[in-house]
């Protein structure tokens, strides 16, 4: 069943509406949500996940309405790795997972065993007995992720887990996340579009508190097929025109000419040659299309 959001509002006091009139479903699997800055996706997942009460619409998790009454059955079943986590700087690892635990009412064993698990899972098992302010922004983040794993969420949602992670701990996460999903769902938010076209074929784009688009990720491909467009150039008054009129995916030196990779709704007018869209390529197309 999933999760259904349905004429999602949030609006806050300053009357800032952050999330507006949405609707998305989230299927089983990993599910990936990008979005440029003030999208709204912080604040969806606040809702998500309970933290916040929307202005109006309606949410349901597994066919339980979000309301107060169903809040504490709804969080039994959802893990959250929000986007900015100090997990108590005095406490081991250890300890502070341990009482993570407490305070979701695993049991001891159990959840001594869930830690012991995702530490190794993580790469963290040697770093168990130091304390938390002793570790880099990497390894917080993901012992943050653990403790959003520890009660076994049925929906997990993690706000940018791969931040301030090396290359072969990003890839680590990344398959940890894929392995967790079999039979549940993860809600993967963030801005590393790479991250999201190694791990998930299910995403959606949100603008202005709406979704853009919400789907397969190969029929976002398809749908910025044929307005991805790649020219060279010498003249630094062309690249500055070009710039102007259109969006610019990527820029590289090759030799004394600057390649540059264009989206654009029809043919630039320049000399060019189509070419395949790429995960991030057609996130810029269907974020800035004419609507
Ligand atoms: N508590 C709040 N009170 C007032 N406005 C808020 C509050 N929280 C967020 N906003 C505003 O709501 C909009 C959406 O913010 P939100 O944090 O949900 O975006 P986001 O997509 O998560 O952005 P980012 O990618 O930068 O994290 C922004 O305009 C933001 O300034």
């Amino acid at each position: 069943m999933g999760m259904k959001i349905e004429d999602l509002t949030v609006t806050f006091r300053n009357k800032v509406t952050a999330v507006n009139h949405a609707d998305l479903e989230i299927p089983k699997g990993v599910f990936g949500l990008l979005g440029e800055n003030g999208a709204g996706k912080t604040t969806l997942m606040r809702v998500l996940t309970t933290v916040l009460s929307p202005t109006s619409g309606r949410v349901t998790l597994d066919g339980i309405l979000y309301t107060e009454k169903n809040y504490e059955k709804i969080r039994r079943k959802i893990g959250y790795l929000p986007q900015e986590i100090d997990l108590y700087p005095g406490l081991s690892v250890q300890e502070c997972l341990e009482y993570m635990g407490d305070l979701s009412c695993i049991p001891r064993q159990v959840c001594k065993e869930r830690i012991s698990y995702y530490l190794e899972k993580t790469n963290l098992s040697e770093q168990r007995r130091k304390k938390m302010k002793q570790l880099s922004g990497g390894m917080k983040r993901r012992v943050g992720l653990i403790q959003a794993l520890l009660n076994d969420p049925e929906f997990l949602i993690v706000d940018e887990p791969t931040t301030g992670l090396d290359p072969e701990e990003r890839i680590r996460i990344r398959n940890l996340l894929v392995d967790f999903s079999e039979g549940r769902t993860v809600l993967f938010s963030t801005h590393v579009v790479e991250d999201l076209a190694a791990t998930c074929n299910q995403l959606a784009v949100m603008k202005h508190g709406k979704f853009l688009y919400a789907g397969n990720m190969k029929e976002l491909l398809e749908q910025a097929r044929g307005h991805v467009w790649i020219c060279k150039t010498k003249e630094g008054g062309t690249v500055r025109e070009l710039e102007k009129k259109y969006h610019v995916s990527s820029k590289q030196y090759t030799g004394e000419e600057l390649q540059m990779k264009l989206i654009s709704e029809t043919q630039p007018q320049v000399e060019c040659s189509p070419c395949e869209a790429t995960l991030e390529d057609a996130y810029i197309y269907i974020a800035n299309k004419e609507r």
